[in-house]
């Protein structure tokens, strides 16, 4: 059963329900042996560990999953070695990732012309004010059809 290490704890553990070697810079989907049916109007989002994270290298490539109210299967994670030389070698029941569930708002989305006014408006992406080491750098990420 997936548990929490304390009460109060965010997350509940999941474990690997193979063993598998990742080799670095590799990804692998590993189950986890748990299939859930979460109330309506929640959301199960698997996030990392900080510990294997900080030791190891092991990390989630599409994190937080999601894991929809209705869905039955069983829960996968889609693990990665971001360590540059170390192999991770993991056994079946170790724990490789926690499941925070939340509440979420099932909204309608409604069509319209136009937006209301905010003093945000359009402007994103750092607009408030970067971080000076990557303006000192004039670190771009180039945008398709800009
Ligand atoms: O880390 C994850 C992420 C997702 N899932 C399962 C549960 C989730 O409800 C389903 C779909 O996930 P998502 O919507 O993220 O994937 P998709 O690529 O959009 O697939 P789909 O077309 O099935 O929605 O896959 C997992 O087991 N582990
Ligand atoms: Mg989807």
């Amino acid at each position: 059963m997936p548990a929490r290490a304390h009460d109060g704890d965010a997350g509940v553990d999941l474990c690997t329900a193979v063993d598998v070697t990742i080799e670095p810079g590799e990804r692998v989907l590993v189950g986890t042996g748990v299939a859930l049916a979460l109330p309506l109007g929640t959301v199960g989002l698997v996030h990392p560990r900080s510990g294997l994270a900080a030791r190891s290298g092991l990390s989630i490539v599409n994190t937080p999953g999601t894991i929809d109210a209705g869905y039955r299967g069983e829960i996968k994670v889609c693990l990665i070695n971001h360590d540059p030389r170390e192999a991770i070698d993991l056994r079946r029941g170790d724990r490789i990732a926690q499941l925070v569930v939340q509440r979420v708002e099932l909204v309608d989305f409604v069509e319209v012309d136009d937006l209301d006014e905010t003093s945000r408006g359009t402007r994103g992406y750092g607009s408030s004010g970067g971080h000076a080491g990557l303006e000192r750098a004039g670190a771009q990420t180039a945008e398709v059809g800009a």
